[in-house]
Formats: C-alpha cells, structure tokens, sequence
C-alpha cells in the first residue's frame, strides 16, 4: 500500500511499476515469439526427430507427431542433423525415426548427427527415448543406423520408454508396435489415420528402349497416365511406387522423370537380369511382360529432399549416371519450363554411341540456351574414358564459380562408386566444411539407390 498523497510521488511510483513491467514483460514476449516462429511453443514438449532419405521416415515423423498433439502434447518436429548436443541434453522426451542406407549408414540428413554426436560421449540422464528404425530385411545391416543410435542412446544413459521397433520394408504390421506405444504414451485411441494414399491404377501408355545396341542391360522409357481422373500434381524430384502383380507386398520406387505439363509421368527403368538369365520381378514386368495398355498400379510419393524448392532459382548443377539422368530429367525439365538456363550437366555411363540417354534432347536444350554446359564420361569409349566423377577435377575452377554464385548441387544415380565418387570429389574441390554447409543449406542434395 502506497501511504502517501504526493502526487509527484504517486506518478513517479507508478512509473517504477511500469518501467518494470516492461523491462520484464519485453524478453518474455521476445522468447515467446521467438518460439512460436520456431514451432516450439511448449519448451517442455517431445522431440521427433527423423532420419530419412526418401521420405518414408519423415511422413511417419509428421504422424507420429500427430497423434502426440492430438493428446495435447507439445511437439518438435526435426530433422535428425538438425539435433544439437544441447537440445538432447535439455530434453525430457524424445522419439527417433530412423531410416538406413548404404551398408548400415545413416541418411544423408542424419550423416552430420551421427558423425559428430554418435562418435562422442554425450550423458544424457533426463532423456526417455523410442526409436523406430526403418528398413530392409535383404540388406546385410537390417536397421542398421536405427539399431546405433538406439545402442548410443541407451550407452550415454538414456532410458528406453519401450523397446525399439524394427520395420521391413515398410510393412504396416510392423508399425503396429509403434502405434500402441504412441497411443499408450499419448492416452489417446483414436490416433489419426496413419494410411499411406492407396494405389490406383495407371496406363501403360507407351514404352521404347533407349538404348539399342548398348553393352549394358537395356533401359526403357515407360510413359504412364492414370487409367481415371485427372492427372495429380507432382514436383520435379518426386517418386513413384509401383507394385509388381506378382509381389504384392514390395513396392518399388523410381524417379520421376517429367514434370505435370508433359501430361503423364515417365519412368526410366532398367532390366535387370539376374546371374541365370532371368529377369527382375518388377523390372521385368515394366520393361518387357505388361503389354502396351495394361494396368499399373502406382502411387506418387513426394521426395522433398531431392525438389527444387529453396533451389528454385539458383544455377543448378546436375550430376548423375546410368538411371539416373531420370531425376535429373525432371528438373530439367521443370527449369525448361521455367525459362532457367542456368543448368550445367555432367552425365557418366558406359558408351557414347549407344547409352547417351535422351540426347536429341539434351543437344537440342544446349543450341536452345538451356544447358548451359554439358559434361559427358564414358567408360568404355577407349582413350580418355572415366567416370562422371573423374569430370569434376578438370572443371575445379568453373565448379568453384557456380558454387560461389550461388548454385544448387543434385546428384542422381549409383550409391555405389558414383556417388561417393563425387562426393570425394566435391570435397577435394571445395573443401569439406564447404560441402558439409552446402548440404545443411539444402544445396547439396542426393537421390541415390
Ligand atoms: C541405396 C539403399 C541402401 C539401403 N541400405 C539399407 C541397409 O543397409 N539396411 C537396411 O535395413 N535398409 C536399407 N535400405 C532400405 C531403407 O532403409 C528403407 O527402404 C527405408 O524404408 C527408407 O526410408 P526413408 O524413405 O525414410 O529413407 C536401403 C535402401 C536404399 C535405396
């Protein structure tokens, strides 16, 4: 109580009031927007974070987070890299999804977690955890980078909420575990539907080979359009998932090789053969058993690591072998369409005369000002052959230049020998840190199998 009638007094006392008022009203509004604008409203809330290549691991991330927040359970939804030592550390909470690749490796977007978090020490007593790992069984390292970071996690005292859940290929029984976990933490029945959209039909409308008189298997451009309806929408980068009549329960995924505009999706695929001359399950029934006509049942499945978005209007410099100029293509031609000719692509495969996948085209966008440089390695073309990796020493200058005018580097093709190839090489060019910064900027993305 203010005994006191000096009204000088009274006004300047009001004043202290006020002043303090603001002085500590302010930095908790700050904090407050500062959080809202980062999606963490509750600083109490759970972690999700996700290590996906191909955005299997992300969407079950985005459903997992759901169903948290259904339960009115705040959420933060992250991309493993992007997971620091402290946010772990403050953590009370937190659910991992985790996909794998290469020989038991991490995703490109868990690479960074795993390289400089996973190879220390990190004492993380608060922390209750779940991980749901990601695979495929007819890999040597079945789960194999969901398996190391549950084993870290528990190694810096981390204490399981409940045992880790291993999927197969994707299949829904597997995830039944997960879900009971999540409505059992979250208090809630009634999750929301975790459905991936359904198949639906598509025509095979046309199909030719690209490469006659190749060395190689033969490669086949497949165009599909849908059997009803309209055409949906996709972006340049995205996928499909088809699935092989006479294996149900294995989709498999290819890249997209056109964009809406051309009217139906174009697929690259190649012929596989196994050792006694057999021919792959779906590959063979996409190349060579379905008749012109028959049905396909497919599915789009957005890629957003490997879309244009942020890229949109930088250089683009593509980088690719074999299958993979067809994810290439896509953004190719979504840049066509867009009137960017900033693009630079270097291509590797086996023979000029026979393997140069849509070249007509390729050379037509060079006279038209829309590839702005073409680099081509082939490795069986006697003197001078390589790999498209070999391509990017000799270009170290004009790499180095894009780079710094802000281009967007995208690599599309073999896991195997190509895309660490051109990782090694990018490195060697740019230097590490450079490469790593470019890939946490999302200019340095990969769509690699
Ligand atoms: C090139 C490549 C390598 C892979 N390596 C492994 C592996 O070593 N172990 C495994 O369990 N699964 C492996 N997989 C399967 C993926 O982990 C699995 O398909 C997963 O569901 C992909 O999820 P994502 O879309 O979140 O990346 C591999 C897949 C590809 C395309």
């Amino acid at each position: 109580m203010i005994l006191t009638n000096d009204t000088t007094r009274l006004a300047l006392t009001a004043a202290c009031f006020a002043a303090y008022g603001v002085t500590c009203f302010l930095p908790w509004l700050r904090m407050r927007r500062k959080r809202a604008a980062a999606g963490t409203a509750d600083p109490a809330g759970w972690i999700v974070a996700y290590a996906s290549q191909t955005g299997n691991g992300e969407e079950l991330a985005q459903q997992t987070a759901a169903t948290l927040r259904l339960a009115g359970i705040g959420v933060r939804v992250m991309e493993l890299g992007d997971v620091s030592a402290q946010a772990l550390q403050g953590a009370e909470r937190a659910l991992f999804i985790a996909s794998t690749y290469g020989e038991g490796d991490a995703p490109d977007g868990g690479a960074a977690f795993a390289g400089k978090l996973m190879t220390r020490s990190l004492p993380l007593p608060r922390l209750h955890y779940g991980v749901l790992a990601l695979g495929d069984s007819s890999y040597a390292h079945f789960c194999g980078f969901g398996r190391a970071l549950d084993g870290w996690l528990a190694a810096q005292g981390a204490q399981p909420l409940f045992p880790r859940v291993e999927v197969d290929r994707g299949a829904t029984a597997d995830l039944a575990p997960w879900r009971q976990q999540l409505s059992h933490l979250a208090g809630t029945s009634d999750a929301p539907d975790w459905e991936a959209p359904a198949f639906t039909p598509w025509r095979l409308a046309r199909r030719r080979v690209l490469n006659p008189g190749s060395a190689g298997a033969p490669v086949y451009h497949i165009e599909l359009e849908p059997a009803a309806g309209a055409l949906p929408a996709w972006q340049s980068g995205d996928l499909v998932q088809v699935v092989p009549p006479a294996q149900a329960d294995r989709p498999r995924e290819y890249s997209i090789a056109s964009v809406p505009a051309d009217g139906c999706v174009h697929l690259l695929v190649r012929l596989h053969r196994h050792d006694d001359g057999s021919t792959g399950i779906a590959s063979g029934w996409l190349c060579q058993h379905a008749e012109e006509g028959a049905l396909v049942p497919l599915r789009l499945r957005p890629h957003r690591r490997f879309r244009l978005e942020d890229n949109a209007a930088r250089p683009l410099i593509l980088i690719g072998n074999g299958s993979g100029i067809a994810g290439l293509r896509g953004h190719l031609r979504a840049r066509v369409a867009a009137g960017q000719g900033r693009n630079w692509l270097l291509f590797g495969e086996r023979q000029r005369a026979h393997d140069l996948h849509y070249g007509d085209e390729l050379m037509a966008w060079q006279e038209q000002g829309m590839l702005a440089r073409l680099d081509l390695a082939f490795s069986r073309d006697g003197a001078g052959r390589g790999y498209v990796q070999d391509l990017l020493a000799p270009a170290a200058d004009l790499l180095r230049t894009w780079i710094a005018d802000g281009a967007a580097v995208y690599v599309c093709g073999s896991l195997e020998g190509m895309a660490g190839g051109v990782d090694q090489a990018l490195r060697g060019i740019l230097g590490d840190d450079a490469v790593e910064a470019l890939a946490a900027g999302g200019r340095y993305r990969r769509d690699v199998y």
